[in-house]
């Protein structure tokens, strides 16, 4: 008994100590990947919500290093601002280019105040962009919420489908003008792999009859694949296109709503550490699809790991799309 267990916890530290080795590996190379790209992005504009914690902000990070003129759509202007005051110490830290107007310089960050559970806040926003934006080159819709407990948004929305599809549906609905005018030009949707569990129950959409917290994040993300598609369709011959990722499993403050016993945190931290990406891996897709050339005119699709992904039947259900376009309008307010 004892040479099993002794085998097992021996077991269990060298896979841990093999994965954390590979993630030091995976992630220099990441870097050196990422290093190619300086001033590619020079002279554009980019809007990424949720852009000063996890996913967003390794993407702001990025985008920024390239050249970009990158607008954080953030809910909380302090978080933002101090997100903002540590991109621009890192970069500098890392040597990078100063922020400038020559080609090669890197870009600059902009914060605007936009929280995505207010319609209000959504319009304000977008009124604010159009006045003082003559351009916009990526539209990363990034935002999120997981799992939260059942709560409405300020429109009386479920939270999680209100923030992660509603307020994205009309954020995105009421800048295309923008975007089709600074054509070519990218929407970037961050979806989840969590999708394949969720279903668009149009008859509860706010899950008033029922509220599970798994499925409605599940659902949400399903509605992200749903509405990149149905853009998608809509925006043939615009030369705006619009894809959809999965950022794998992802070490970011997420989980906020998620309870762990306080004696098993620094276990679950380490496994997280393990085993989930780091914010700079996770981001990769989504720096990808807002930056690179090879996949320019590309749309409609979903990726993982900067590859293209195939899609279960019920996110290509294209009546279903519709559908959820449909009622997202009503929902909106955006009146035809
Ligand atoms: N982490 C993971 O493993 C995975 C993440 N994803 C997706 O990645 C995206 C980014 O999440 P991630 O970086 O992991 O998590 P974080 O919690 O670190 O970041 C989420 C961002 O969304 C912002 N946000 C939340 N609610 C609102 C709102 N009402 N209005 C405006 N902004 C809001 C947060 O702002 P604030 O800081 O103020 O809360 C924060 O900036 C999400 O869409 C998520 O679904 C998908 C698959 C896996
Ligand atoms: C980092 C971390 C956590 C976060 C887990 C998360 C963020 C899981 C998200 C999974 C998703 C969103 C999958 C697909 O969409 C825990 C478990 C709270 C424990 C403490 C360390």
């Amino acid at each position: 008994m004892a040479v099993a267990t002794v085998a097992a916890l021996l077991a269990a530290l060298g896979g841990t100590l093999w994965l954390a080795a590979r993630r030091f590996v995976g992630a220099g190379v990441q870097r050196l990947h990422g290093g190619g790209n300086a001033g590619l992005m020079h002279g554009k504009t980019v809007l990424i919500t949720g852009a000063n914690s996890g996913l967003g902000r390794a993407t702001a990070a990025e985008l920024l290093r390239m050249g970009a003129r990158v607008i954080m759509g953030c809910r909380d202007r302090a978080r933002a601002e101090e997100a903002a005051g540590q991109l621009r110490r890192d970069l500098r830290q890392a040597g990078g280019p100063e922020p400038g107007p020559d080609a090669c310089g890197a870009g600059e960050l902009v914060i605007k105040e936009l929280d995505l559970a207010s319609l209000r806040s959504v319009r304000a926003f977008c009124q604010e962009m159009l006045q003082e934006e003559p351009r916009l080159d990526v539209l990363i819709n990034n935002a999120g919420i997981f799992q939260c407990p059942y709560t409405k948004t300020e429109d009386g929305f479920e939270m999680q489908f209100g923030v992660n599809h509603l307020g994205h549906f009309l954020l995105t609905n009421l800048l295309l003008g923008l975007l089709k005018s600074s054509a070519p030009s990218r929407v970037v949707v961050v979806s989840s792999k969590l999708y394949k569990y969720g279903d668009i129950n149009f008859e509860d959409l706010n899950s008033e009859q029922s509220y599970n917290k798994s499925f409605c994040y599940s659902r949400s993300k399903l509605a992200n694949i749903l509405f990149t598609r149905e853009l998608a369709r809509r925006l043939e011959g615009t030369n705006v296109t619009v894809n959809v990722l999965h950022p794998g499993i992802v070490r970011t403050n997420l989980g906020r709503h998620i309870h762990i016993p306080l004696l098993v945190k620094p276990l679950f931290n380490l496994l997280s550490w393990a085993f989930f990406k780091s914010p700079v891996e996770g981001a990769q897709t989504s720096v990808y699809l807002a930056s690179s050339p090879e996949v320019e005119g590309v749309s409609g699709k979903y990726f993982g790991d900067c590859k293209e992904e195939e899609l279960l039947p019920k996110a290509m259900d294209e009546s279903v799309a519709r559908k959820l376009w449909d009622i997202s309008e009503v929902m909106v307010g955006i009146l035809k």
